[in-house]
């Protein structure tokens, strides 16, 4: 199969689709690797090191995308990149639809069959494409909550982990799953004082059993959530229902009464975000102010540390883009339901119920297609 790896364009974005040790293993099972240009830089992968891979370089995007029976990419399509998007080609990439209405459209406009990493689910409810970018993001949060609450970055001028006979900053994580659990071990290694939230017991009692005292479990409703985030100088929010729209779990009237300073970090902005006055920001601009508070909701954290994330990334998504290369995405879809679970759009239809439901299309029925009306 011919695959394509394109440059990221989106705000700071250096992450790269795959590593060259993954261009090895595609062409050494006889497939075409096409990585645009530059592709790799911001990782610190050099063209030539793709080319000793075995991959062509190619100066151009539109080459690249033209090039390609499966696109490889890390974060959705962004506006100038639509026009590249085509009926017979399989992109494969993070997409968070239930989030973008436009690039939903732009896929069923242009009859792209998409399949989105971050829907990809093992028959065990688990997410093995979104995982390791949660935990990069999850692992992240503290870092970039602890930068914004210094009093030179707007912030309440706490520091994470006091000083002896100081208390340490409050942390309220929501959602325990594995941003929410990775966030915790920062925020534990730094020595604030924890508290996690989530609706599921059984992740609750792991993280009780795992850290022995040194961070505190609460179920999570709306009262209990209220009386956390009152207390907190910083609240991460990593909540996920996956597909859909995340739930929006402090609203700005709570906001309004929090701590003067406090800083609030919405890793679940991808989907939607999970605070009512969270919209998407860049690297270049992460945050601005709400009341008193300081949101940090920045839709792609990981490609700040692009070397990691993208070892990380390819660790997890090239079995499945062997999958495709060898089967095709039809075949490889019907022998592999964690795969067919990532299936978003397909000729013009959205196969995915949470994505309908989030954008309102009409005569969605589970498991059934739909034809959105773009009107
Ligand atoms: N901003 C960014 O750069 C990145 C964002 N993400 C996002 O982080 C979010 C979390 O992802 P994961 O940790 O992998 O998901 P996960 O599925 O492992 O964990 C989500 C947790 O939220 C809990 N939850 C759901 N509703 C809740 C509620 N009302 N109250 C408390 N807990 C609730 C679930 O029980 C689950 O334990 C997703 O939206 C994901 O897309 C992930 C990577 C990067
Ligand atoms: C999961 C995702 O969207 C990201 O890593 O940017
Ligand atoms: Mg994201």
């Amino acid at each position: 199969m011919r695959i394509g790896i394109p440059r990221e364009v989106k705000n700071h974005e250096y992450r790269v689709a795959i590593t060259p040790a993954g261009v090895h293993e595609l062409v050494s099972r006889g497939h075409q690797v096409f990585v645009e240009q530059e592709a790799g830089a911001g990782s610190s992968f050099a063209d030539a090191d793709y080319r000793a891979a075995g991959a062509q370089i190619l100066a151009e995007a539109d080459d690249v995308w033209a090039a390609a029976e499966l696109l490889l990419k890390v974060k959705e399509p962004i506006a100038e990149e639509y026009s590249r998007l085509r009926p017979d080609l399989v992109l494969f990439t993070y997409l968070h639809l239930a989030a973008s209405r436009e690039c939903t459209d732009a896929l069923i406009a242009a009859k792209t069959t998409a399949i989105a990493y971050e829907t990809v689910q093992a028959p065990d409810g688990s997410l093995p494409l979104l995982a390791p970018m949660s935990e990069v993001a999850g692992r992240l949060a503290p870092q970039a909550g602890a930068y914004h609450l210094m009093a030179s970055s707007g912030g309440r001028g706490v520091l994470m982990g006091g000083v002896p006979g100081v208390r340490p900053a409050n942390v309220v994580i929501l959602g325990g799953g594995v941003a929410g659990q990775n966030a915790a071990a920062m925020a534990v290694g730094m020595h604030a004082d924890v508290t996690v939230l989530d609706l599921n017991v059984a992740r609750l009692r792991e993280l009780d059993d795992r850290y022995r005292g040194r961070l505190r479990t609460v179920v999570s409703n709306a009262f209990e959530v209220e009386q956390a985030v009152l207390g907190a100088d910083l609240v991460i929010g990593a909540v996920l229902v996956p597909g859909a729209r995340a739930p929006k779990l402090v609203s700005n009237e709570l906001v309004s009464r929090m701590k003067p300073g406090s800083v609030l970090v919405d890793v679940a902005i991808d989907q939607g975000g999970c605070f009512e006055d969270s919209r998407p920001t860049t690297h270049a601009d992460p945050t601005y102010r709400v009341h008193n508070s300081v949101f940090y909701c920045v839709a792609n954290m990981p490609g700040a540390v692009p070397r990691t994330s993208t070892f990380g990334l390819t660790n997890a998504t090239l079995p499945y883009v062997l999958e495709i290369a060898e089967l095709g995405w039809r075949r490889a879809t019907a022998a592999d339901r964690a795969l067919a679970a990532g299936l978003s759009t397909h000729d013009g239809e959205v196969l995915s119920t949470a994505v309908a439901d989030a954008h309102g299309y009409r005569g969605f029925a589970d498991g059934a297609r739909v034809t959105p009306d773009l009107g």
